[in-house]
């Protein structure tokens, strides 16, 4: 078994593509650490700034809520963040470090697993955007840039990295135990394995999947 984290005493969960004040509730009450909101026209989980706003009014405090953006215009990410009190920026196109670290927030940097195939592809990750708080690493399918519900093979998630690493593509409610065991990450981010279609969060599988967190955590 397991070469489970020694470095963090527990895994964060976020859950991305919250699209109504009904789900981020449910989400909160469950037991996660953060939900994410998608500014993406393109995909089914876009959420306007309206509906953004009152779902992060609705948030109680130590919730961090982690607008998600790709390849956005610059005007564009300035006005959500007058609107929207997000805690934390994601990334998840082609921006550059200087691109992402242009805003008054902390972010993250999403990489597609095809594009990072060697440790040294990581190392060099870390030198470029050194101002990241992490980097969230995920499955790509063509014409798909996030949001797949597509693994892809665990055992090239680096060990002892020299950031966060938070975990994404394909988790479910069954088969998170094993992912968790088998990464040493510091987060996990999960999407449509708790949907019961794209864009609806499904209460079930949110319970499911924080039940299983918790059997982890307490197993180890
Ligand atoms: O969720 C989307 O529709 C999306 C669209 C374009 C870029 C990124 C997108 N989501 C990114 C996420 O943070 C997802 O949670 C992550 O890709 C994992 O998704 P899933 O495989 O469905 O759990």
């Amino acid at each position: 078994m397991a070469n489970r984290n020694e470095k963090y005493s527990r895994t964060r969960v976020k859950i991305c593509g919250i699209t109504s004040v009904e789900a981020a509730q449910h989400v909160c009450a469950s037991g996660a650490d953060s939900i994410g909101l998608v500014f993406y026209e393109k995909s089914p989980r876009n959420v306007s700034i309206e509906t953004a706003t009152e779902i992060y009014a609705s948030l109680p405090p130590f919730v961090t809520c982690v607008g998600l953006f790709l390849d956005p215009d610059i005007e564009f990410v300035e006005t959500v963040l007058a609107n929207v009190g997000l805690d934390l920026l994601q990334f998840h196109g082609s921006e550059t470090p200087d691109f992402c670290q242009s805003f008054p927030r902390p972010y993250i940097k999403a990489i597609g697993m095809e594009s990072v195939e060697t440790e040294d592809d990581f190392k060099k990750l870390a030198d470029q955007y050194t101002t990241a708080k992490g980097f969230l690493v995920d499955s790509h399918a063509t014409g798909k840039a996030g949001g797949t519900g597509k693994t892809f093979d665990w055992s090239h998630v680096p060990q002892n990295y020299a950031k966060p690493i938070i975990l994404a593509g394909g988790l479910n409610p069954n088969n998170v135990a094993d992912a968790m065991q088998a990464c040493n990450v510091y987060g996990i981010d999960l999407s449509s394995g708790v949907e019961s279609q794209p864009g609806i969060k499904d209460k079930q599988k949110i319970t499911q999947l924080m039940k299983e967190v918790q059997r982890v955590h307490c197993k180890n």
